[in-house]
């Protein structure tokens, strides 16, 4: 009987060194043709977009190509000014993760002025509830996504008091399994990148000493593979983004050195495109700006001298964060 762990292999012409300028010349390019199919069919979550490729150009040194004075101005038209929070693109809905994506580019950018803060305060604390948790938007969905987004938000404004915190922190510990992991919501099973969103949370908060910190760290480098990639449950396929969600959630334990490194770093290597430029979530798949951020963003955890220094709590240049003198917590 033969166990077939499912996993990639690496092949022998795959690329082994950072290719810098390729990655800055593709999101340098990317979506100016406003025609192009996939930009037409990401515009629901647009402002996302283009927190992903500013930070990843943010963390290259190559962000002075990026439309600066457009991305603001589209910023502050996404803004709607009777709810105070942010949409995606304008005429979308005003959502949580368009609102944090937004108020992260401002900080990048040092322009928070470009929007009406106390609006974006009182969207954030309109969508919390009795037990603590957020809703996503008026449509009131449930998920340790959005109280992640409610902290990181409000904290990039200096406004975290305006939220009963005591209460979001128990919300996110009511999600806490058997494995030290955490779910969507209370009984939810494990995932990575809600383990990253409620750790996120814990970090901002100050809160991470109610963690089953061995267990939680242990089910994290449970998830390296063979090919040295890492999975976001068990049983799934290595993807590249979840060397992010997994890594800054064991950087934030102190237990980065419970995965192989020299491996993840290989597989982080091979899903670069030597053509296009970007990365993927698996060696030979179509890049994008959401993968290549992560790519780097994990390249940079892992100490690539070549990588401006990324905050494991908040995914944003730990440069930006010294400036707001905003302190994560992070075990010692
Ligand atoms: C909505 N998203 C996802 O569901 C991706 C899809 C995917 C990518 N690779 C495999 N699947 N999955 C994903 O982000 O899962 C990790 C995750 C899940 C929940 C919470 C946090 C992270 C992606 C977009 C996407 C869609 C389709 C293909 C590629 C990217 C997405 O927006 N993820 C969010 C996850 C996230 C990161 N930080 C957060 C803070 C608060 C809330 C969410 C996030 C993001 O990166 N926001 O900036
Ligand atoms: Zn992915």
């Amino acid at each position: 009987m033969s166990f077939k762990t499912k996993d990639v292999v690496l092949s022998q012409t795959r690329p082994t060194t950072l290719l810098l300028q390729k990655h800055a010349d593709y999101l340098a390019s990317y979506g100016l043709n406003k025609d192009d199919f996939e930009y037409c069919m990401t515009e629901y979550l647009r402002m996302s977009g283009i927190y992903w490729s500013l930070t990843a150009m943010e963390l290259m040194d190559q962000s002075s190509r990026m439309p600066k004075d457009d991305i603001i101005e589209f910023i502050s038209l996404c803004q709607d000014s009777e709810s105070g929070g942010i949409s995606a693109s304008n005429g979308h809905d005003p959502h949580m993760l368009y609102t944090l994506s937004a108020v992260q580019v401002l900080a990048m950018y040092d322009r928070s002025d470009a929007i009406n803060i106390d609006g974006v305060v009182k969207f954030v604390v309109s969508l919390q509830q009795d037990d603590g948790s957020f809703f996503g938007d008026k449509w009131g969905e449930v998920d340790t996504r959005f109280s992640f987004c409610a902290v990181m938000t409000l904290s990039l404004l200096h406004r975290l008091d305006a939220i009963n915190v005591n209460r979001a922190v128990d919300f996110v510990l009511s999600c806490m399994n058997f494995d030290g992991g955490f779910g969507s919501k209370p009984g939810s099973e494990s995932h990575a990148g809600l383990i990253y969103c409620c750790v996120g949370t814990l970090s901002i908060c100050k809160r991470m000493d109610a963690l089953k910190v061995d267990e939680l760290a242990w089910w994290l480098c449970e998830r390296q593979l063979p090919s040295g990639g890492l999975n976001g449950r068990p049983e799934k396929l290595p993807d590249l983004c979840y060397s992010w969600w997994v890594m800054a959630s064991l950087s934030m334990l102190n237990r980065i050195h419970w995965v192989d490194q020299e491996k993840l770093e290989q597989y982080i290597l091979a899903c670069q495109d030597s053509e296009t430029g970007g990365f993927s979530d698996r060696p030979g798949d179509i890049t994008d700006p959401f993968h290549t951020l992560f790519g780097l963003a994990g390249l940079s955890l892992l100490g690539n001298s070549s990588i401006k220094q990324v905050n494991p709590t908040y995914c944003m240049p730990q440069e930006t964060i010294d400036r707001l003198r905003l302190e994560p917590q992070i075990l010692l």
